[in-house]
């Protein structure tokens, strides 16, 4: 589940101090002037609303949007999150008015209970259903690919949360979209034949006068030339992406652009061009409460002069490749046929919003030029690929038995994301050959500068299953490094990971499930692993062991004590402690359970290490200060978490998820801030525990080569859009 708000948090002088909203100018609200009669002039001509709501429109777009909020997570969290924010501050606030305008209270979007905000609706549209295959085409930065993914896992409610992008089924790859290859995956008889997405999300790239409000220097850039640069792109896009979908299946085309040039004037050119393959969908029905314009039936192509081209043929010669005809609207014919009016076109003054254009398009039949869905045996699949190099299928034991139930030796492939370097990813796309270029122009053969992908894959085969069923990581486990000793296995998908395998000569792969088990060469303990925060509560259900039930007062030790000695906890804790030996294991706080089995998404899970005789946990310092706080913690008072202390001083851990494993550091700082009572009782006996536990804590080696990380999701539970 989740839950939104939608209210001005902040009265307008501070919005206008904080820069709230003003993301791309660095001068400030107050010296931007929200005037442009280019802007007006082109829109009137365009008819986008009624000229009498004129006035109305131009005065939306010039007030900051308001403040919004999404609180996400899965369904337990989620409510009591809103219940907090709702009891403890929107509550006590009260309406006000401040240079005559109305300053109301944070209040519930009112188009239902899983909505985002305004822009976020396209992705609603979507309606994708948990065995969905989706394909984001253009997910960078990802809000709408986050929301895609808990659509996917909104079946698993308390289950399986869908932490933004932290999900097993979800896939990153780095491809221009408008030669998105075709992927293949494996039949049961053997044969491989061409993936076809259940949803497909196109939200193009735009000339984006629709979030003026937010992103105020829109009102002295804007050109209605960037339209027409967008538009043959956009077009593209469009149409590789109607290509890749399946019979029945629904593609979601967005923008946040008024412009009809980058809008109905894209989609009714595929449409027309689909022969009747393409429908559009009537979505009056869907989000209810939601204001909405309908679709234009006609345009005006306009230059930078501003003059009109009627039509194609008024276009002088030399401009004639960047004047295309599918800008023009079809004839009042066809577009009465293809339902233009069911676009759906979002204004600001009818809710407050930002500006944003929606058309949700169904695929009825096959494209005319679509063949057969294609069906390849593997001998022909290698013979079309240039390289033939195999996944690497090394071994990889996991040797603690204690740690996951089940767990006995996993065979463990790998992923092809260690290959691409970061510039890599961002400037070589080779398109490939399967890329159609029917109705659109030649792919380019140089390198071109491209964003992320996202391939969501459907998780018909619940991540869940797969530890029960005695493979951790048998099928569903991939690592990133080849060769040598593996670092990290993530926890994936089957399906993600066999289409991984079987499309690793075309796939950019950026990212693919959960980091769940980090390499951990402690001596003297009998695994190679240990836990990962960000993977935990994927895993922790399937955990028979290792688990320690605490207190509150526990938590406040273990956060604001780099590496406390088990013997500053409660006796209950003590008690649990001393049934472990070295090495992962999990701490659970829960004022509501009295047992472990009782422990839900609810629960505070936190990930650790129990050395000889303390303990310490893998959370950065945010979110130590965080749980601190809410644990009820003074984070002042804790000399490693204070915000005094210089962050260089906290040293983390090579993974990102804790801190750095060298615990005679920690145990230097713990015995060198003697001003609390508890640090006082470091007496001579510690020193002897302390040097005992060094043995343990400071031989675990960091991993090679990881770029430290914290995991920021876990400490801000409220996402502001
Ligand atoms: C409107 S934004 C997408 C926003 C995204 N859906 C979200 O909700 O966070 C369009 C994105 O497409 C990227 N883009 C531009 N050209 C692209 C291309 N040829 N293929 C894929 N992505 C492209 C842009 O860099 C931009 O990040």
């Amino acid at each position: 589940m989740y839950l939104s708000a939608i209210g001005n948090l902040w009265p307008n002088g501070m919005a206008k101090n904080s820069g709230w909203g003003e993301k791309q100018d660095r001068r400030g609200y107050a010296e931007i002037i929200k005037e442009n009669k280019t802007f007006e002039n082109y829109y009137k001509e365009q008819n986008i609303i009624p000229i009498e709501e004129w006035e109305a429109f131009m005065s939306a777009l010039k007030k900051p949007l308001p403040a919004t909020f999404r609180i996400t997570g899965f369904r337990g969290q989620a409510e009591q999150v809103l219940e907090f924010v709702k009891g403890n501050y929107i509550n006590n606030l009260v309406t006000k008015t401040q240079d005559g305008d109305v300053i109301d209270k944070p209040y519930p979007l009112p188009w239902g209970h899983r909505v985002g905000a305004g822009e976020h609706d396209p992705a609603l549209l979507l309606d994708v259903k948990s065995d969905h295959l989706v394909l984001d085409m253009c997910a960078a930065p990802g809000s709408k690919t986050a929301q895609i993914i808990e659509a996917l896992h909104a079946d698993e409610s308390d289950k399986q949360p869908a932490k933004r992008l932290n999900s097993p089924c979800c896939m990153v790859v780095n491809h221009d979209a408008r030669f998105f290859p075709k992927l293949f995956f494996d039949r049961p008889d053997g044969k491989k034949e061409q993936l076809m997405y259940d949803r497909i999300l196109c939200d193009v790239p735009c000339s984006g006068d629709g979030t003026m409000r937010k992103n105020t220097m829109i009102w002295k850039q804007w050109a209605q030339t960037s339209a027409i640069s967008l538009h043959n792109l956009q077009k593209q896009i469009l149409h590789r992406g109607t290509e890749l979908l399946a019979v029945g299946g629904k593609l979601v085309y967005s923008t946040c652009s008024f412009n009809p040039i980058e809008n109905e004037a894209v989609v009714s050119s595929v449409l027309i061009a689909s022969e009747g393959a393409l429908q559009l969908a009537d979505v009056s029905g869907l989000l209810p409460g939601l204001k909405r314009r309908s679709g234009l039936k006609s345009w005006k192509v306009i230059n930078e002069t501003p003059q009109e081209y009627a039509k194609p043929e008024d276009v002088p010669d030399k401009k004639k490749r960047r004047y295309i005809e599918s800008m023009w609207p079809p004839s009042e014919e066809d577009a009465e046929r293809i339902n233009l009016h069911r676009c759906v076109r979002i204004v600001p003054h009818d809710q407050n919003s930002g500006g944003f254009f929606v058309a949700v398009l169904e695929k009825v039949k096959r494209l005319p030029n679509e063949k057969e869905p294609i069906v390849k045996t593997v001998t022909e699949i290698q013979r079309t690929e240039d390289n033939t190099v195999s996944a690497d299928s090394t071994e990889v034991t996991v040797k603690d038995t204690d740690v996951i139930e089940n767990a006995a030796t996993s065979s463990v492939d790998e992923d092809i994301a260690d290959t691409i370097s970061t510039e890599d990813a961002v400037t070589s796309v080779t398109p490939t050959d399967d890329a159609s270029t029917e109705g659109i122009s030649e792919p380019p053969q140089k390198k071109v500068k491209t964003e992320k992908v996202t391939l969501i894959l459907s998780k018909k085969t619940p991540l869940i299953t797969l530890m029960v069923m005695g493979a951790v990581a048998g099928d569903k486990m991939l690592t990133r490094s080849f060769g040598g000793k593996k670092r990290n296995l993530y926890y994936t998908n089957k399906r993600v990971k066999q289409i991984i395998l079987t499309n690793q000569q075309k796939l950019k792969v950026i990212n693919s499930g959960i980091k769940t088990l980090c390499r951990s060469d402690a001596e003297g303990v009998d695994c190679s692993f240990r836990l990962s925060q960000e993977g935990i509560i994927s895993i922790f259900p399937f955990m028979s062991d290792r688990k320690v039930l605490v207190e509150q007062s526990d938590v406040i030790k273990l956060m604001s004590t780099e590496c406390p000695f088990d013997y500053t906890f409660s006796e209950k804790m003590q008690t649990q402690l001393k049934t472990f030996g070295q090495g992962s294991i999990v701490f659970v706080c829960d004022p509501e359970i009295s047992d472990l089995s009782q422990a839900s998404s609810k629960s505070l899970i936190i990930v650790g290490w129990k050395g000889k005789t303390s303990v310490r946990s893998y959370l950065d310092k945010n979110s130590r200060q965080h749980y601190l706080r809410m644990c009820g913690g003074d984070v002042s008072q804790s000399d490693a978490l204070s915000e005094k202390q210089p962050l260089e001083t906290i040293s983390r851990d090579a993974s990102g998820d804790g801190p750095e494993q060298d615990d005679r550091t920690a145990q230097e700082k713990f015995a060198g801030s003697a001003n609390s009572e508890e640090k006082k009782k470091t007496n001579k006996n510690d020193e002897t525990l302390k040097e005992a536990d060094q043995g343990g804590l400071s031989t675990i080696k960091a991993e090679e080569g990881q770029v430290g990380a914290s995991d920021p999701s876990e400490a801000t539970p409220v996402e502001t859009n």
